[in-house]
C-alpha cells in the first residue's frame, strides 16, 4: 500500500436484504488529511463508517484502514484507529484523570506513558483545575474535547469523528476544530462526520452521500465552483435535497 494513503476505498458496498445502504462508494483519504464525509439522514454515512472501523463487514468492494484490509483484519484495524462520537463520550462517574487513566489501560499503554500523556493533555486542554472533578460535571463542550484527546491517546494513524460537535455553541465547535487541526498537522488523518456545513468549510476535502452513493467529493473550494454557490450549505442543498 502506498503509506500516504490511510484510508483506499473501492467499490464498497453493503446491502441490507435487497436494499443498498452504500452503494458502490470509492475514494482515498490521505495521511493528515482532515476529510469531511457528509449526507442528509440516511444517506449511508453511520453504515459506511462501521464497515472502516472494522464493525460490520461489508457485503462486496475492498476497502483498506491504516495498511489493514476491512475484511481480513478488523481486529488490526480497531486496535491502529481513534473512535470518538457525541453519543460515546467518557465515564461522568469517574474523574477527568481517572477517564484518561482508564482509556489509556484499554488502549494498552504503559503506566509510565499514561502518566505522562495525562499531563501533557490536561496542560494542553487547560483542565488543571478540573482534573479531578468528575467528568459528569463539565460543561459538553469541555467533555467533547477531552474525549477527543482521549481517542488519540494511543498516536492512531487515524482518528473517525462521528458528529463530534453536535449541540454545542459555534465557538466552541471553533475551539474544537483547532484540536483537530493539530492533530492532522502531527500526522493524523481525521476522518469526520457532520451536519454543520460551517465545519464543511473546515475540511480539506469533503464527500457528500445521497442514496448510499458518494455524489460529489473534492475541495470546499472546488466544490462550490462547480455548483456555482458560494458556501457548502448552498451544495449540500443542491445535492442532498435533489
Ligand atoms: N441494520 C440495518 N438493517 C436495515 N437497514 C439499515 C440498517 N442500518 C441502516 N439501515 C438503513 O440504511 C440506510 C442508511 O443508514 P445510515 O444510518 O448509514 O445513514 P446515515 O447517513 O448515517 O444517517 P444519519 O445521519 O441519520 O445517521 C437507512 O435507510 C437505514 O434505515
Amino acid at each position: 500500500m502506498n503509506n500516504n494513503k490511510v484510508i483506499q476505498v473501492e467499490e464498497l458496498t453493503k446491502m441490507f436484504g435487497d436494499f443498498s445502504a452504500v452503494n458502490k462508494i470509492t475514494f482515498e483519504v490521505e495521511k493528515g488529511e482532515i476529510f469531511g464525509f457528509l449526507g442528509a439522514n440516511g444517506a449511508g454515512k453511520t453504515t459506511a463508517m462501521k464497515m472502516l472501523i472494522g464493525i460490520s463487514t461489508p457485503t462486496s468492494g475492498k476497502a483498506k484502514v491504516a495498511g489493514f484490509d476491512v475484511f481480513t483484519h478488523a481486529e488490526d484495524i480497531k486496535k491502529n484507529i481513534g473512535y470518538m462520537s457525541q453519543k460515546f463520550a467518557l465515564y461522568d462517574d469517574l474523574t477527568v484523570k481517572e477517564n484518561i487513566i482508564f482509556f489509556g489501560g484499554i488502549y494498552g499503554l504503559s503506566r509510565k506513558r499514561i502518566k505522562e500523556k495525562s499531563e501533557i493533555l490536561i496542560a494542553e486542554l487547560g483542565l488543571e483545575s478540573v482534573a479531578k472533578k468528575l467528568v459528569g460535571s463539565l460543561p459538553l463542550g469541555w467533555k467533547q474535547k477531552l474525549s477527543f484527546s482521549v481517542s488519540l491517546l494511543h498516536d492512531p494513524k487515524i482518528v473517525f469523528l462521528d458528529e463530534p460537535t453536535g449541540g454545542v455553541d459555534p465557538i466552541t465547535r471553533r475551539q474544537f476544530w483547532e484540536l483537530i487541526y493539530k492533530a492532522a498537522h502531527q500526522g493524523t488523518t481525521v476522518f469526520v462526520t457532520t451536519h454543520y456545513m460551517d465545519e464543511a468549510e473546515y475540511c480539506d476535502r469533503v464527500s457528500i452521500m445521497v442514496n448510499g452513493k458518494i455524489e460529489a467529493l473534492d475541495t470546499p473550494k472546488k466544490l462550490k465552483e462547480q455548483f456555482k454557490v458560494d458556501n457548502m450549505n448552498d451544495v449540500f442543498l443542491k445535492l442532498a435535497r435533489g
